[in-house]
């Protein structure tokens, strides 16, 4: 195994993780900026005596590599990896939409058009069959496996119209090096960012909810989607870590609190890492772990569906999602080295 980008936030998650993992040999790492240098130097919370290696070195060596790189590197990368043998979990936005939706909202020439269609989309919880044996996985992101995982037992059921989708993220969802993220800044602050339906998740997530509506529980990465609008605002909170999304549903039919908690346990019977709550779901119940927390919420008093989702979004959001994938990929039990329950306080 190798993870190119072993000096951001992502690639520091993957790097705890795989260390733990009892079937991963973990070969190199990769870093322009700590090349040569120890692991500590990068990050002092590991422990290991081994040193950042070039990227191409990682390439060669590693039989499955973890890109967890800018948008708009990983397309130029994973041809060669592919063509070579090697196998790709992509965490960057790369490979999640078709390349024309990619270049008009990313604002990036798509450069491996082509290997769009060889992508299986890694939410396991719905592509969980296409991704045992899959070589490129597209890794989706926090805001997009909350949202989706909210609202996709209401879309696998016909009665999704559509959504308003409230996200809040720590600071480390905008990466190691982002701009605007200064203590001095963020600190007892609060935004909204990329307000009025300019967010680049937008697109990902209708997607998402799409394919369920027209393909049902199972969905298939490449298979018909239906047209669906959600409105979506994410905010800038002043914590490390976590996400948490409001989603509020514009559905078909009568429901109350009953039949909808009845659909979502339903919905996620027996799934390893989503747990549908009698509660409201915080945030700091995820963090470290792999797990996404839910609860559904009929308003009696408007009439309206309301469903809350949290999870940790450099673990079921990032790194712990392409571990998920990765065991899928390998044939190995899909909870290994992922841990269900988090760190409190
Ligand atoms: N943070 C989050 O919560 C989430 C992030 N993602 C996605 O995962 C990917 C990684 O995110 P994150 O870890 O947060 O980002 P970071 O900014 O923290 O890390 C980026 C990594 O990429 C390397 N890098 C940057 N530019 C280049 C380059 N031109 N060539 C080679 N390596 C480069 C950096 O190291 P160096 O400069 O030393 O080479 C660093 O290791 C992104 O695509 C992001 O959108 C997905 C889900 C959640
Ligand atoms: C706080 C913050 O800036 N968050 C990031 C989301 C990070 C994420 O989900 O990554 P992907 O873009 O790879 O999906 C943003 O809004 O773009």
């Amino acid at each position: 195994m190798g993870i190119l980008g072993a000096s951001g936030y992502g690639g520091a998650e993957l790097l705890r993780l795989l260390k733990a993992h009892p079937e991963v040999e973990l070969v190199g790492f990769s870093s322009r900026k700590y090349e040569g240098r120890p692991l500590e130097a990068a990050w002092p919370q590991l422990w290991d005596g081994r040193l950042f290696a070039a990227q191409e070195e990682v390439l060669e060596r590693a039989e499955v590599v973890f890109l967890a790189l800018p948008n708009g590197l990983s397309m130029e990368i994973a041809p060669e990896a592919l063509k070579a043998g090697k196998r790709v979990v992509d965490l960057s936005g790369d490979f999640r939409l078709p390349p024309e939706v990619y270049e008009a909202w990313y604002r990036i020439p798509h450069k491996s058009p082509d290997l769009y269609r060889e992508a299986v989309y890694g939410l396991p919880e719905l592509h969980r069959e296409e991704l045992k044996g899959a070589r490129l996985v597209a890794n989706p992101g926090c805001y997009v496996t909350a949202a989706t995982l909210a609202l996709a037992p209401l879309a696998a059921e016909g009665v999704l119209k559509g959504a308003f989708v409230v996200g809040l993220s720590g600071v480390s969802g905008a990466g190691r090096e982002a701009e605007g993220t200064a203590f001095a800044e963020v600190n007892e602050n609060l935004k909204p960012y990329k307000a009025g339906g300019t967010h680049r998740h937008i697109p990902e997530m209708e997607r998402n909810l799409g394919r369920i509506l027209a393909q049902g529980r199972r969905v298939r990465t490449h298979g018909e989607a239906r047209a669906v609008r959600l409105s979506f605002t994410p905010h800038l909170v002043p914590m490390t870590r976590g996400i948490l999304v409001t989603a509020e549903a514009e559905v078909e039919g009568a429901w109350s609190q009953e039949s909808l908690e009845a659909l979502y346990r339903d919905f996620y019977a027996g799934e390893p890492f989503v747990r549908v709550l009698k509660g409201l779901p915080e945030t700091k119940a995820t963090l470290g772990s792999n797990r996404v927390d839910v609860r559904p919420l009929y308003e009696e008093r408007t009439g309206r569906v309301l469903v809350f989702a949290a999870l940790d979004n450099l673990v079921k959001g990032m790194a712990g999602q392409a571990v998920q994938n990765l065991n899928l990929m390998l044939g190995l039990p899909e909870e290994t080295a992922l841990p269900k329950e988090g760190l409190w306080p």
